[in-house]
């Protein structure tokens, strides 16, 4: 019989309220979009596999509600991710400002040497954009991928996800597969240690 996957990749999206996080998920697990907002409860995630060198990875999508009231149920998974999703929305530049806090919440709590990916969402409202095309210099310095995306429009959606898989892909093989959320086939699929979610 085929195997089902080789790998199960853990990921994260983290970014302020209402930036297009569940939106992202949704346009690469399922290829659909809503204009509607429903704002996040705690976390959700959704599963799709993909096919990278050869490999079948299987990738648990995180989503993490941004509000603040959310912050201690959504950081108890950080450690569990292999990769973790920075979103902000391009017309919205006090979501980009909130980045250096985010990258110090995954300081704070993921796993060392997990792998970042900055997003920069919304680039279909080029009309409301606010915050300047080009790499940040915040991803630069840092070292982290960044690519500008629309889970509208579904520009770089593909792309993005799957560089982030690839990437880890190749470390995971540099250093033998082993760390937290990178799994073989049978590991562990339900949530890395996270407390039981909790109504707010
Ligand atoms: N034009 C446009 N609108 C988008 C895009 N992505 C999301 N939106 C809209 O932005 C709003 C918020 O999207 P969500 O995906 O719910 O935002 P979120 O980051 O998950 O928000 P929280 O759950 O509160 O953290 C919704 O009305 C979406 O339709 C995009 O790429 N382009």
């Amino acid at each position: 019989m085929a195997k089902a996957y080789d790998h199960l990749f853990k990921l994260l999206l983290i970014g302020d309220s209402g930036v297009g996080k569940t939106c992202l998920v949704i346009r690469f697990a399922e290829d659909n979009f809503s204009s509607t907002y429903i704002s996040t409860i705690g976390i959700d995630f959704k599963i799709r596999t993909v096919d990278i060198d050869g490999k079948k990875i299987k990738l648990q999508v995180w989503d993490t509600a941004g509000q603040e009231r959310f912050k201690t149920i959504t950081t108890a998974y950080y450690r569990g991710a292999v990769g973790i999703v920075l979103v902000y929305d391009i017309t919205d530049e006090k979501s980009f400002e909130n980045i250096q806090n985010w990258m110090k919440s995954i300081k704070e709590n993921a796993s060392a040497g997990v792998e970042r990916l900055l997003l920069g969402n919304k680039c279909d409202m080029e009309g409301r954009r606010k915050v300047g095309v080009g790499v940040p210099q915040l991803a630069k310095e840092h070292g982290i991928r960044f690519f500008e995306t629309s889970a509208k429009s579904s520009e770089n959606v593909e792309e993005a996800f799957r560089t982030l898989a690839r990437d880890i892909l190749h470390k995971s093989s540099r250093k033998g597969v082993s760390g937290a959320g990178i799994g073989g086939r049978g590991a562990a699929e339900g949530p890395p240690d996270p407390p039981p979610l909790t109504p707010p």
